[in-house]
């Protein structure tokens, strides 16, 4: 254990921002101040819950490797250490046919468990790197049905209940190389994250941080990813970046890190940690009652309709700027 003021870890495994961050509340799992984050929508660390007890440190790449199961697993290669997520189903869309060529960062490949273990461990510097990410299901070995069975979702599914959310959806495996980073996005779920092997550093901003953050244009495919690259943030472009108020904290095995929806999230598995294994619960938010005044994040879900409808509309992506500029400049600025 690298010992640094009594953590499992050094401060200088974490990347370096321009960007001073406050903490993640991390509560133990009793305390009934959860609840109260969970319903104002704000994030907090779940420490000492029996969650995903049953995969804690069980679900060690080598027991992975073992008990994955045999069919092939999602991996994504990257030439870099970020893993910038994109929508396939955006690339070729009409709104594209504008001319907006669009690059995929990362190539998606299927592996077997075994290959993508065996790339990890012969790894060079220079080489892609590797993030396996995996929605479960029922391909996997019968010894993970057992453990994912065993998570004690008496526990998650009576917060489900009280925080009134929608259903779960999936629980995407996460197979991390050290040093990968997942940029800056945020996802129209709530989201239980699970960290079951080595550490990730987490770095989240509120919906109201929108202005900051410069998300891509919704018909993109890098739709709900920040505009901003955090290792060299372009400040001329993105002036709000500077104000953005990021909290962090990092996760250890059997913490469960609630990213409340619409939340924007940063996540880095630390620098010369070894490979991280994490498990999400992704739910669907449950029917919002447009109570007033309106939260932040039903203010993002409100002009992210108006943009799909406007670009649905004008069909012309260029054509949006000058329509809403005209609309509001003079009237209602
Ligand atoms: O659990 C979450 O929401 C995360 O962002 C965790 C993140 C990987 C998520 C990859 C991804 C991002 C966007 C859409 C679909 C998949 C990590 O841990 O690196
Ligand atoms: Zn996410």
């Amino acid at each position: 254990m690298k010992m640094g003021e009594n953590k499992p870890w050094y401060n200088d495994q974490l990347r370096h921002y321009d960007l001073e961050f406050g903490q993640i509340p991390r509560l133990h799992y009793t305390d009934p101040k959860i609840d109260e984050l969970i319903q104002q929508n704000k994030p907090v660390v779940i420490l000492g819950s029996d969650i995903v007890k049953s995969a804690k440190n069980r679900w060690t790449p080598e027991y992975l490797e073992e008990n994955l199961g045999n069919s092939g697993h999602t991996v994504f290669l990257s030439k870099g250490h970020k893993f910038k997520y994109y929508d396939e189903s955006k690339i070729l869309s009409r709104t594209n046919s504008h001319g907006v060529e669009f690059t995929p960062p990362t190539k998606k490949i299927r592996m077997k468990i075994g290959d993508f273990m065996k790339k990890l461990r012969e790894w060079k510097p220079g080489q892609d790197r590797l993030y396996l990410q995996q929605p479960l299901n029922n391909t996997v070995g019968p010894s993970l049905v057992q453990d994912f069975v065993n998570f004690n979702w008496d526990y998650i599914t009576k917060k489900q209940t009280k925080h009134q959310w929608g259903p779960l959806t999936s629980n995407l495996l996460l197979i991390s190389q050290e040093g990968n980073v997942t940029p800056c996005h945020f996802d129209e779920q709530q989201n239980f994250f699970a960290q079951l092997h080595g550490f990730k550093r987490c770095i989240l901003f509120p919906p109201s941080d929108f202005e900051c953050l410069y998300p891509h244009p919704v018909y993109h495919p890098h739709d709900r990813q920040s505009m901003v690259d955090f290792d060299k943030p372009d400040y001329e472009k993105f002036p709000n970046f500077k104000r953005a108020n990021g909290c962090e904290t990092v996760v250890e095995p059997g913490d469960v890190l609630y990213i409340p929806i619409y939340w924007w999230h940063h996540v880095e598995s630390l620098m010369e940690g070894g490979t991280t294994v994490s498990v999400n619960f992704w739910y669907k938010s449950g029917t919002t009652n447009l109570g007033y005044p309106l939260r932040d994040y039903q203010k993002v879900s409100i002009t992210r309709n108006l943009e799909k409808m406007l670009v649905e509309v004008l069909q012309d992506p260029k054509e949006v700027g000058p329509l809403l500029r005209s609309m509001i400049l003079g009237r209602y600025t």
